[in-house]
């Protein structure tokens, strides 16, 4: 069995004749918090929609526990475990918390959602959703309607619908994007919980998070990898700090 959860040699992406991603081999050790960094247009976004298969490579080939993925689609990827969060949120703003984390345990389990279903096999779902929604700190959020809650309890309650989903792999974009500093500490720290176990690899731009959380960074400049490491590794790496002109920033403690 490989040491990789994801592998990616020559991956490629190419939008009218540009190349938004060039020539990527990715390697995403099991059981570790990967970051892929790089500054504005760097190829991020890119890189993770043709990870998620929210875009076809032009070239190369993904390989997601040894089988090959270059050409399966979202939903194929999603049943083999790797899931995808925030930013395209799961979240029903009409539903209240629970029923949202009870709608996702039940995607999993290949029901469809019906909102005639009998009170008693909703009821069923009830302990596993609320184990869920305390393990990322919701308790007492259950009876309210995701669409009225706090930016940073919605990103919790979008992970617990991800988590619902029994993932293997977790695939983070910008995870704490538009977050306030109370939150990210706390978003942060969801996700250091939420790895045990897993694998995850996260696009992320608060460097100080990503310099706590992540075990290795990939940096991407103009769709190439520039560095790769540690963080006191590609923070010290000149090539870095001339493509961040001075962004990095000292480790901080989640
Ligand atoms: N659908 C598209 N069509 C044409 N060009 C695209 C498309 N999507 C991305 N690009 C281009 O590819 C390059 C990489 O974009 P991408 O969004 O992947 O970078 P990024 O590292 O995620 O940037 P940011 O940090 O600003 O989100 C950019 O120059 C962008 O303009």
């Amino acid at each position: 069995m490989t040491v990789y959860a994801l592998e990616t040699s020559g991956l490629t992406k190419q939008f009218a004749g540009f190349t938004a991603v060039s020539d990527v081999g990715l390697r995403v050790r099991r059981h570790t918090i990967h970051g892929l960094i790089g500054p504005n247009g760097a190829g991020k976004s890119t890189c993770f929609n043709l990870l998620t298969k929210f875009l076809a490579p032009t070239r190369g080939t993904i390989l997601y526990e040894g089988a090959d993925i270059s050409r399966a689609g979202p939903a194929e990827v999603a049943r083999m475990g790797l899931a995808r969060s925030f930013q395209i949120s799961a979240v029903f703003p009409h539903l209240t918390a629970l029923e949202n984390v009870r709608a996702a345990l039940q995607r999993r389990r290949g029901e469809s959602f019906d909102f005639w279903r009998s009170d008693r096999i909703l009821k069923r779902y009830d302990a596993d959703a609320r184990a869920l929604m305390a393990e990322v700190g919701l308790t007492g959020w259950e009876e309210t309607l995701a669409g009225e809650m706090p930016y940073g309890r919605k990103r919790a309650l979008e992970l617990a619908t991800t988590l619902a989903l029994a993932p293997k792999m977790l695939l983070l974009d910008e995870p704490l994007a538009g977050l306030g500093q109370e939150d990210v500490g706390r978003i942060a720290a969801l996700i250091k919980r939420a790895a045990e176990g897993r694998t995850v690899l996260m696009v992320e731009h608060n460097l100080n998070v990503v310099a706590s959380l992540c075990d290795v960074i990939t940096v991407l400049t103009r769709g190439k990898i520039l560095a790769e490491g540690d963080y006191a590794a590609v923070s010290a790496n000149p090539a870095v700090q001339q493509a961040y002109l001075g962004e990095m920033a000292e480790p901080a403690h989640v």
